[in-house]
């Protein structure tokens, strides 16, 4: 799995007027959208606002937009009203796992390919992700972490360009989502894919990204650098002032805290 470093130089994703709408209410409204190859971007919004929906338009998995259809197939296309382009290979990771109860972990991680060489590539991503031991074992017999790292696997094992995460950390418990959020980081420096993380989480989204969206009113709101070193401890007080930021975005003010 080496690092994607020609794609540095180019934007991984080029979205340019995506509009979607569900019984004449318009959720996303014109976005347009660039994600620079290599590059972790956090999209933070309030539950409603539209983030999803925007990951799934890209991922192609939303049938009811205009253009739908999967980048394996196409790099460039119509979608939504408007254009995307985006790399070949994306993979998408979601809150719960997804895993096939009747496969074993490796056989879930392998799903799709073959041969002796996937095979190797399957261990080799379960042992970056923790699950070293666990390849024979069932989903039913891990924690919803391991669950999670082994859907981190399976997405690491197809070397995606793209890696779509829809709250992938969301319904882990606060101790186990920080230990995530380090082995999500560790994975992308040593990958690089371009990275887009849907989360409603403002302090996963800072620790995590190099650079966080706001989405409201079904445009992106906000587009904020995150300009410190990685690895961020969630003590930072220099973090605080990208807090006060993205809160003051979300509209969240002293009133609710
Ligand atoms: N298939 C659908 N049919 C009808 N409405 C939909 C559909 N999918 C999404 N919506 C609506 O679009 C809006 C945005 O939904 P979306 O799931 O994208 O929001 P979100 O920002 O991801 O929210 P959350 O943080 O709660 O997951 C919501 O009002 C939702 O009800």
């Amino acid at each position: 799995m080496a690092p994607h470093t020609e794609q540095l130089t180019r934007p991984a994703v080029q979205l340019r007027g995506l509009t979607r709408s569900f019984d004449g209410r318009t959720v996303l409204d014109g976005i347009d959208l660039d994600l620079p190859a290599g590059q972790l971007t956090a999209l933070l919004g309030h539950s409603g606002s539209g983030k999803s929906t925007l990951l799934r338009a890209i991922a192609g998995l939303d049938h009811g937009v205009t253009g739908w259809g999967s980048p394996l197939l196409e790099r460039s296309r119509e979608l939504g009203g408007g254009q995307l382009t985006a790399p070949e290979r994306v993979s998408v990771v979601f809150q719960d796992s997804r895993l096939l109860p009747w496969r074993r972990v490796l056989a879930n991680v392998l799903l799709g390919l073959d041969g002796k060489d996937a095979e190797r590539r399957g261990r080799e991503a379960l042992e970056e992700v923790g699950l070293k031991g666990r390849e024979r074992a069932w989903p039913g017999e891990l924690s919803g972490g391991e669950a999670q790292r082994a859907a981190l696997a399976r997405s690491l094992v197809r070397e995606p360009e793209l890696l779509l995460a829809d709250e992938p950390f969301g319904a882990l418990d606060a101790l186990t989502r920080i230990r995530m959020h380090g082995l999500l980081r560790e994975l992308w420096e040593r990958h690089r894919p371009s990275v887009l993380l849907v989360t409603h989480d403002v302090d996963e989204a800072i620790v995590l990204a190099d650079r966080v969206l706001v989405l409201e009113k079904g445009r992106i709101g906000l587009d904020l650098t995150i300009g410190r070193a990685h690895p961020r401890s969630y003590r930072d007080p220099l973090l605080g002032e990208y807090r006060e930021r993205l809160l003051a975005a979300l509209g969240v003010t002293e009133d609710h805290r």
